[in-house]
């Protein structure tokens, strides 16, 4: 709703009032409505000023009510019937205008924003183009580029650049209600004219035609098959090309598109799930609204390799002060150049000092005494993280988090090694720490609902997307992705390529195929993993073919590659060859064709014709029936858990939801008649036996994502 008064007699103010963020429900749009034709017909009223409650502006268009039939007065209006009153109206722009909210702003005569605001028009990551007019004000507002790179990237600026660009006309320090004010007071009886945006010829640019193609090249290269991308080029087109009333007719069209696309519904899902992460839960019945976090000032991070290194900066840029411990003093002076770089490249990069100053480097682990947390970042080896945690436990003062940045190994061991093990979690970052936002944190059947919190609150702190996820081998990221990889190479076995593999999984929207991806990381991290296991070489006291291991089929193909040397990117040979060591130019590599052919001969196999469908299905189901086995084990609350793992960890393309929601869009009747086929098919690969919890789902008449938490309890409480 929205509240109308009138101040400093003569200016009436209206307060969108819907907490939140102020939301443009069918409410407050009604709440506008009414208002403005109080204030409009009020005769002591001589102008206007449009607020929101507890310091935010506006959030833009209700994204509870898409999907449900509108009611209330539609916002283009609204918009207009502002645009066109016969008083000034003044936004006062504090925290945020964003979307509608910024459309909103873009209908009112003037617009001023306190320092700390930002604005933007966001609907892109929603799946939508800015369709309350602002893809027809914006361009004409600050130009075609300027608008261009704002509508399609959807990023939200601050209240300086937006002074810059001119979306705003004051910005200002005080309170912005009273300033608004006052300047509507002044501006008060001054001709409107100049000021509907929507009347502005839009500044079109002599190579307006070059510029687009290069936009559209621009945004399809990065869309990864997103249609909304594509779709705001081609609305800031109309804006520059057609007069305003037939560019909001283009604006209309494209949206209607967009606004019912499987896309919207996935990206909207998305936006909910992100939120639903940070409300986490343990099966123990601890919640987030119940679990306290502990300040955490100083921290320590334990071994500066890659990954330590990208946490003490991810740690250090978010104010935190850390000692970071290399017992190598090598490997400590390197570590030190290379943190001391990483800080002051991300510094002139943002515009801020470097926070050199933060980190203080150790060769020994007593200084690590005093920190309120620690993030153990060894080497990938149980025997010497256990002996990590056996000193953390004896140095550290008492009350100290521990956690362990594995990827995959068992937490309960490390704890076991403390004398307080309800102080462990793990605490999985993804390379480039300091980059990439996903945050695994880890709980074991020791851990505190407090260490959790913990975790979860200080992955926020430094910009993460925390998601809390049990115990088990390879957590929730990579235990999905082992029955993914395993498909991809018996594909390969069966006639594939990976040049073929990696096409499919690309064109589906994946930054990168499977064998790209493993090229990249180095093929050496999985071949010492499964040498650990006893994986990577045949048992000859067994008898079994040497494509089985441990009663299931395997493929020893990785291996071989590693036995050659073969470790991807870093060694310039792996899947695809590279021009030199540490390139990162994939070629097609007619050595590894050869092999294949002859691994195939040797072991008897027939390469068969395999489609684009088969490499889908038996990729993606394989990974989606692990998510539901992970769920059904309680180890993610819900699939927006999996889902966000695998946007933010794994690129899978966000206009897809998630693996989860993926599914629910094929629909689980035919993931799991498909996973029935091609299990039958291959009954010694038991990742494609689709799960009790599918089973369940589909025989319930599959219900819609947000109903499967239910099931789940049931299933949990039947256990
Ligand atoms: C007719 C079609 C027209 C479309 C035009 C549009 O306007 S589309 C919507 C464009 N707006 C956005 O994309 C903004 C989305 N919101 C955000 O980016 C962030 O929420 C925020 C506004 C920057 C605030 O971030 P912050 O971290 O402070 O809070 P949360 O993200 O946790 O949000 C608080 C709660 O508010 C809910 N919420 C936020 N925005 C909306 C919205 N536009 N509609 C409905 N609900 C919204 C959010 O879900 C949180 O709810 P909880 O229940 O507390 O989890």
């Amino acid at each position: 709703m929205a509240q109308y008064t009138r101040v400093s007699g003569s200016v009436g103010l209206i307060t969108l009032q819907s907490p939140r963020v102020n939301a443009l429900s069918a409410a407050v749009r009604q709440g506008i409505v009414d208002m403005m034709q109080r204030a409009l017909s009020e005769p002591e009223v001589k102008s206007v000023v449009i607020c929101g409650q507890n310091g935010i502006f506006c959030g833009g268009a209700d994204i509870k009510e898409f999907g449900k039939n509108m009611s209330g007065p539609p916002l283009i209006p609204m918009i207009h019937a502002i645009e066109a009153a016969s008083k000034p109206v003044v936004a006062a722009i504090e925290g945020i205008a964003l979307g509608g909210g910024l459309e909103l702003a873009l209908g009112c005569h003037y617009r001023i924003a306190h320092a700390k605001a930002r604005v933007g028009l966001p609907e892109v990551t929603l799946g939508l183009l800015p369709a309350a007019g602002g893809s027809q004000r914006l361009p004409r507002l600050i130009g075609v580029p300027a608008a261009l790179d704002l509508i399609t990237t959807g990023r939200h600026v601050t209240a300086a650049e937006a002074l810059k660009l001119g979306i705003v006309d004051q910005v200002t320090d005080h309170n912005t209600v009273n300033v608004a004010v006052k300047f509507a007071k002044r501006v008060a009886g001054q001709s409107l004219d100049p000021r509907r945006i929507s009347t502005y010829p839009c500044p079109c640019p002599s190579d307006a035609d070059a510029l687009f193609e290069k936009a559209m090249q621009k945004v399809r290269r990065a869309a990864r098959g997103a249609i909304a991308p594509v779709a705001c080029v081609q609305a800031v087109r109309a804006a520059a090309t057609l007069p305003y009333n037939q560019g909001m007719e283009r604006e209309k069209e494209l949206m209607a598109t967009l606004f019912t696309s499987g896309q919207a519904r996935a990206l909207q899902y998305f936006f909910f799930a992100q939120r639903a992460v940070g409300k986490w839960s343990m099966p123990s019945g601890a919640r987030w609204e119940t679990s306290k976090p502990r300040p955490v000032h100083k921290a320590a991070v334990i071994g500066l390799g890659t990954m330590g290194r990208g946490i003490t900066v991810a740690l250090a840029q978010a104010g935190l002060s850390v000692v970071a411990v290399e017992t190598q003093e090598k490997q400590l002076m390197e570590a030190k150049q290379a943190i001391s770089g990483m800080l002051e490249r991300g510094a002139k990069r943002s515009g801020v000092a470097p926070a050199l100053d933060k980190v203080s480097y150790s060769h020994n682990i007593q200084p690590v005494a005093d920190v309120d947390l620690v993030i153990e970042a060894v080497f990938e080896d149980m025997a010497l993280k256990k002996k990590v945690f056996q000193q953390l436990s004896a140095v550290c003062k008492p009350g100290t988090f521990l956690c362990s940045n594995t990827s995959g190994l068992d937490i309960d061991h490390l704890a076991c090694q403390t004398r307080n093990p309800e102080l462990v979690v793990g605490m999985h970052f993804f390379a480039p720490a300091h980059v990439m936002k996903l945050l695994e944190v880890v709980y074991g059947p020791k851990s505190s609902p407090h260490a959790v919190a913990t975790a979860m609150q200080l992955g926020k702190k430094i910009g993460k997307v925390s998601v809390a996820v049990g115990n088990c081998r390879g957590f929730v990221g990579n235990r999905m992705l082992k029955p993914y990889l395993e498909q991809a190479l018996f594909l390969l076995e069966e006639g594939a390529t990976p040049e073929f593999v990696d096409q499919v999984l690309e064109e589906f929207g994946f930054a990168m195929g499977v064998f790209r991806v493993s090229d990249l990381s180095g093929l050496d991290v999985g071949w010492r993993v499964r040498m650990a296991d006893g994986l990577a070489q045949p048992d000859p006291t067994t008898g079994q073919p040497v494509r089985v291991r441990q009663g299931r089929r395997y493929s020893p193909l990785g291996d071989l590659l590693c036995e050659q040397g073969r470790f991807g990117q870093k060694t310039g040979r792996g899947w695809y060859q590279y021009d030199k060591p540490g390139s990162q130019v994939a070629k097609p590599d007619p050595w590894l064709h050869s092999f294949l052919d002859e691994y195939r001969t040797r072991h008897g196999l027939v390469a068969r014709r395999i489609d684009h469908q088969e490499v889908l299905e038996r990729c993606l189901y394989s990974l989606i029936n692990e998510g539901f086995r992970i769920l059904e084990d309680g180890i993610a609350a819900g699939p927006e858990d999996i889902d966000v793992i695998y946007v933010f960890g794994y690129s899978w393309p966000r206009h897809r939801g998630g693996p989860m929601f993926y599914a629910a869009t094929v629909g689980l009747n035919k993931v799991l008649e498909r996973l029935e086929h091609y299990h039958q098919a291959h009954p010694d690969v038991p990742s494609l036996q689709p799960c009790r919890l599918l089973r369940k789902l589909v025989a319930g008449g599959s219900p819609p994502i947000h109903k499967w938490r239910e099931v789940i309890k049931k299933v949990h409480s039947q256990l």
